[in-house]
């Protein structure tokens, strides 16, 4: 359950709209072999500059997998919330209606978790001694909680180390497709030791009965667009996520709950020297159905300095991005709001 005062609702409300559906390409990554390796690879590069948004089937994520941590996922959100509060552990763990340190609430309920490069969930930053797949599997066995058997924690590091390894695949591919070399010029950015991959787990409850009477919307996750390389998210067939064009018009995603949604981040633009385009997402909580997304994030090394590469400079050689280091961008989101332009502050 997510608690929100009357003011803090109001604050959330949007006007009722119906955006149109958008249309989003599709990537079928099984058939990027062979022959049909070059067509997908120019698939994909189309869409990453055209809405820096795409879908991909094929992916080889098993969909037993998908729908198991799903499964987990929503008993976790379907605990008493002193149980959730328990893995709290800002900025990491369980949160809820507040996102991020700038003021921005949502409808929303969440858990935020960081990643090693392999897809684990580091001991340190999961705050998870008090789940209570964990309190109780350690009070049947009288053990202490120190070392937690989690079914929950378990089934993310699966997901998250097979979602990482498509989400290589498609930044090996876009190297391709832009002609640049070497093949893991974007990837090695992902699988370095020390990269800042994270996982976020969004739990959007069914919007309040006066709400959707009165015909208003609320703001799930407010308009923003992702500070990583890559995103790479999954939904359990629910609306709500929508997409800006580049006249700012919102488009509706078609739910789908069988394919993963990638979306570009602002690094990508940064290293593409906008050529890609980091899409301006949010989610509208409008359904009767609950909804649970799962977004991947890989972001590069906190000390990695990024800057357009020199490939991708074009005829004039004009970097549009100053040199800046990954810490320092993250820092710089973190103090501001969702909506915030954080790139135009290292536009040249
Ligand atoms: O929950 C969603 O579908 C999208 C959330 C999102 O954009 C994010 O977590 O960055
Ligand atoms: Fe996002």
């Amino acid at each position: 359950m997510v608690v929100l005062a009357k003011a803090e609702l109001e604050q959330i409300a949007l006007p009722a709209a119906q955006p149109p559906m958008a249309h989003v390409r599709t990537v079928d990554l099984s058939a990027a072999t062979g022959a049909g390796r070059a067509a997908a690879a120019r698939a994909l590069v189309a869409a990453c500059e055209e809405q820096g948004f795409f879908k991909v089937t094929g992916h080889g994520v098993p969909q037993g997998l998908v729908r198991a941590v799903e499964t987990a996922a929503a008993g976790f959100f379907a605990l008493p919330p002193a149980e959730k509060e328990a893995s709290a552990g800002m900025p990491l763990g369980y949160s809820s209606k507040q996102i991020g340190t700038g003021g921005d609430l949502g409808f929303i309920e969440y858990l935020l978790l960081c990643l090693t490069s392999a897809g684990t969930l580091p001991a340190a930053s999961f705050p998870f001694s008090a789940l209570p797949c964990a309190a109780a599997a350690a009070a049947a066995a009288d053990v202490s909680l120190s070392e937690p058997s989690c079914p929950l924690r378990d089934l993310l590091e699966e997901y998250a180390a097979a979602v990482r390894r498509m989400a290589c695949g498609v930044l090996e591919l876009m190297a391709e497709g832009l002609g640049i070399g070497p093949v893991d010029a974007f990837s090695r950015l992902v699988t370095d030791a020390d990269s800042d991959n994270m996982l976020r787990v969004n739990h959007y409850p069914p919007a309040p009965r006066p709400e959707l009477q009165q015909g208003s919307l609320l703001t799930g996750f407010g308009e923003h667009t992702d500070p990583q390389i890559i995103s790479v998210l999954r939904s359990n067939g629910t609306s709500g996520l929508e997409i800006a064009a580049r006249d700012g018009a919102w488009a509706s995603v078609p739910p789908d709950a069988d394919s993963f949604f990638i979306n570009v981040g602002d690094t990508l633009q940064v290293l593409t020297n906008g050529r890609f385009r980091s899409v301006k997402h949010r989610v509208v909580v409008s359904s009767e159905r609950s909804r649970v997304s799962i977004i991947f994030f890989g972001g590069p090394p906190p000390g990695q300095r990024l800057a357009p590469l020199p490939q991708l400079l074009g005829d004039g050689g004009r970097s549009r991005y100053r040199e800046f280091t990954w810490k320092e961008y993250k820092s710089s989101s973190h103090r501001g709001r969702l909506v915030d332009d954080r790139l135009c502050r290292f536009e040249n």
